[in-house]
């Protein structure tokens, strides 16, 4: 190993959702934490206090070389990127340049300082529509749109460098990714919001008129989409146990990130009302174009691979969270 345990940890993309939860999680466990974001959907709040923060372009190699001596990483965590689908459909060029052609600039920026360790944040997008559950490692991947394409571009790139140079990854194919920091510090904060619990609680709190059922012919117990929704405080924990599982020498691997449970569209909405004790405003539309019927993730490697035991597997727990925190953010 190149560099020492305990290192630095740098961060792309940590004054995002899902990344400033890795940050407050790393934080936690007193890890040295520093943020790469350029805040185009990020926020410099959404990170604690006494986090350092650069401001930037994750494809600045100059950048890069100047961030990962001065601070002394140790390893990246990589969350900066573009990720709604639709848009990915309609400027594809964009999503290849900003979670492929600048990915790729931070591996080589990695491999040329020498930095032996990266976790990389990928997507269930990358299976496309599987059409056997659950979905474990094995499912050869298909995505179907430039979102999910530009991802596994990046994994691959991941994987021929690992052959080639002195750098071990992990990447972590997230499946629904919602609800909000429990101890109310960080959550989600989307100008466009695309993420059915998301909208429920833009719903709830009155931001929004009613919501959409997209389609409820479809081929599963009560016609509505099948997904498998993971906290997003469990999935930063995993990516705490995939450093400590890179730091202890672990090989690299491609991983699932969910719990192996799903609820439809249905039983999710059920909840919101269950937690609110309110009938929530929603009416049926049509299917939405790339929705495929049920995600659910095949957990086993990730179980077996990493000291990782989610700590809020648990849809009330995680709609509760979601709510709390929309609270917060209109008060
Ligand atoms: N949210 C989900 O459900 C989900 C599911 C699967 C995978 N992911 C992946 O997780 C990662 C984080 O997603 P999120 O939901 O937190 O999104 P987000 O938009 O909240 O976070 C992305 C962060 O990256 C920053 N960023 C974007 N482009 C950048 C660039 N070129 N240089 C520097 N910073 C840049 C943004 O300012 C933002 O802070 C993404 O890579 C995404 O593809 C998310
Ligand atoms: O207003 C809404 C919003 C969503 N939905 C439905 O709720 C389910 C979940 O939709 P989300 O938009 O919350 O999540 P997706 O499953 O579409 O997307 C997730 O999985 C993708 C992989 O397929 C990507 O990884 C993406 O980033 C991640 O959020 C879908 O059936 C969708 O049709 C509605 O009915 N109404």
């Amino acid at each position: 190993m190149t560099t020492s345990d305990n290192a630095t940890v740098l961060v792309t993309g940590g004054a995002g959702y899902i990344g400033s939860h890795v940050v407050l999680a790393l934080r936690d466990q007193g890890r040295a934490v520093v943020v790469l974001d350029d805040l185009s959907t990020g926020r410099r709040s959404a990170l604690p206090e006494g986090v350092p923060l650069v401001e930037g372009d994750v494809g600045d190699k100059a950048l890069l070389a100047e961030t990962f001596a001065r601070h002394g990483i140790g390893t990246v965590m990589h969350f900066a990127g573009s990720i709604v689908v639709p848009e990915s459909v309609e400027r594809p060029l964009a999503y290849y340049r900003n979670n492929t052609v600048k990915s790729h600039a931070l591996v080589e920026a990695c491999v040329e300082a020498g930095i032996g360790r990266f976790i990389f944040s990928s997507t269930a997008a990358v299976y496309g529509m599987p059409d056997r559950l659950p979905i474990d490692e094995q499912t050869p991947t298909s995505p179907i749109n430039p979102y999910g394409s530009s991802k596994l571009m990046t994994e691959w790139m991941l994987r021929d460098t690992a052959a080639a140079h002195d750098l071990r990854y992990v990447a972590l194919r997230y499946f629904n990714v919602a609800g909000a920091d429990p101890q109310g510090r960080s959550g989600q904060v989307s100008k466009v919001a695309t993420h059915l619990i998301k909208i429920a609680a833009q719903t709830v709190t009155g931001q929004r008129a009613e919501l959409q059922i997209f389609g409820d012919d479809y081929d599963t117990a009560d016609g509505t989409c099948v997904r498998d929704y993971i906290h997003v405080s469990d999935l930063a924990d995993a990516h705490v146990a995939a450093l400590r599982h890179l730091e202890a020498g672990g090989v690299s691997e491609v991983m699932n990130c969910g719990y192996g449970r799903g609820y439809s569209v249905r039983e999710v909405l059920a909840m919101v009302e269950r937690v609110t004790g309110k009938p929530l405003p929603m009416r049926i539309g049509p299917r939405r174009a790339g929705d495929p019927p049920a995600l659910v993730a095949g957990v086993e490697r990730i179980g077996r691979t990493l000291d990782w035991t989610p700590r809020h597997a648990d849809l009330e727990t995680i709609v509760a969270s979601a709510l709390s925190w929309e609270e917060r953010l209109v008060r």
